[in-house]
């Protein structure tokens, strides 16, 4: 699948430093979406430098451009589950890494593992979600489905898969007991990525901020992973307008695609799922309030420096609900694009 050309093309260059991939790389407010499909796999080169890992696990240069390539070629191209997302998630990874003295809360294995799991928390996915999985009697659910979480489960298969293909495991130099922990880290943070489980755990991760944290505790590193992966998961959230109203486009896209399979199938899709029914504004509103808010005003209570990221998200919800008052009156148009949004 990765010919040895394209893995000397990729290192031709060497490995550039993240500053000439772009000046605000590092920055928080850079938009990893701003690169072209081609400069992502050296860019992702580039934070494997930058993060130190490459020295740090003796990760040797081929087997890491291999599994980069082998990885992004690992994702289908659905509007939003494609390498792209995979790509900028894990920038968000990067920027916590860079921004935040994770060091503090977490061990360079921990946040190895974090990062790896970005790369590959969505590997294969469909741009169908968990229920029409079952509905729709596919085979991942045949596999996954007494287990639950059928979509996180396959993803962390697919992660193994890559791991295991010729010249593309870069942790084959671990031990066999840094090699197991990395494997369990792994698992726990790509199954952190099912809505459902976040939203099972979301109390506990409070409960640790309010008590506050205790580097001590395994279940507090493991907890904090579980948000990190979900805030990188979200972290589209934390960008410009422009940026937030390009994926709910791509959201949508994808969503009312699988409303039309359902439809197709005799089901009745959910309304976020139906482009007949669906009133996006509104739709984004409860998304945000439900599910990004509360990620991010914990992340803010751990760390501070965050807050900003907050603001941000605060301001992005208070112009879906304009948006939502003003187009109630005018009538929201189809499902076309959301570009013309102010
Ligand atoms: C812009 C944007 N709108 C969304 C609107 C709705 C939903 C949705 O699934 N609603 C289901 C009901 C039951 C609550 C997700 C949305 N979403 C996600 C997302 C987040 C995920 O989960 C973590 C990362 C753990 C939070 C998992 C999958 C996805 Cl697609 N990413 N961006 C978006
Ligand atoms: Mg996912
Ligand atoms: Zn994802």
């Amino acid at each position: 699948k990765v010919s040895d050309e394209e893995v000397a093309r990729l290192l031709a260059g060497g490995i550039p430093s993240v500053d000439q991939i772009h000046p605000c790389f590092s920055e928080i407010t850079y938009i990893p979406r701003s690169l072209t499909d081609a400069e992502t796999t050296t860019a992702v080169l580039s934070m494997f430098e930058a993060m130190g890992f490459i020295n740090a696990y003796k990760i040797n240069r081929n087997t890491l451009a291999r599994f980069c390539l082998m990885v992004k070629k690992g994702y289908r191209d659905p509007p939003y589950h494609n390498w792209m997302h995979a790509f900028s998630v894990a920038h968000f990874c990067f920027l916590l890494c860079k921004n935040v003295d994770v060091a503090n809360y977490l061990e360079d294995i921990e946040m190895l593992a974090l990062f790896v799991s970005c790369l590959c928390h969505d590997l294969d996915h469909r741009g169908t979600n968990n229920s029409f999985q079952i509905e729709s009697k596919s085979v991942l659910a045949g596999l996954y489905s007494s287990q639950g979480s059928v979509l996180e489960r396959h993803h962390f298969a697919q992660t193994i898969s890559v791991l295991n293909t010729e010249g593309c495991n870069i942790f084959e130099q671990f031990s066999r007991k840094d090699y197991q922990r990395m494997l369990d880290l792994m698992c726990d943070i790509i199954l952190a990525t099912d809505l459902a489980h976040h939203l099972r755990i979301l109390g506990d991760i409070q409960k640790m901020v309010t008590e506050g944290y205790d580097f001590k505790k395994p279940q507090h590193h493991t907890l904090l992973l579980c948000l990190l992966m979900s805030s990188c998961d979200l972290s589209d959230q934390t960008k410009d307008w422009r940026n937030t109203c390009k994926v709910a486009e791509l959201i949508y896209r994808e969503f009312f695609s699988q409303g039309d399979s359902e439809k197709a199938m005799g089901n009745r899709p959910s309304d976020m799922m139906d482009r007949d029914r669906a009133y996006i504004p509104d739709l984004q509103i409860s998304f945000m309030e439900h599910i990004v808010v509360p990620i991010f005003t914990v992340l803010k209570g751990l760390f501070p420096p965050l807050a900003v990221l907050h603001e941000t998200i605060s301001s992005s919800q208070s112009r879906w609900k304009r948006i939502s008052q003003k187009y109630r009156d005018q009538g929201f148009p189809g499902n076309g694009s959301l570009e013309f949004l102010e």
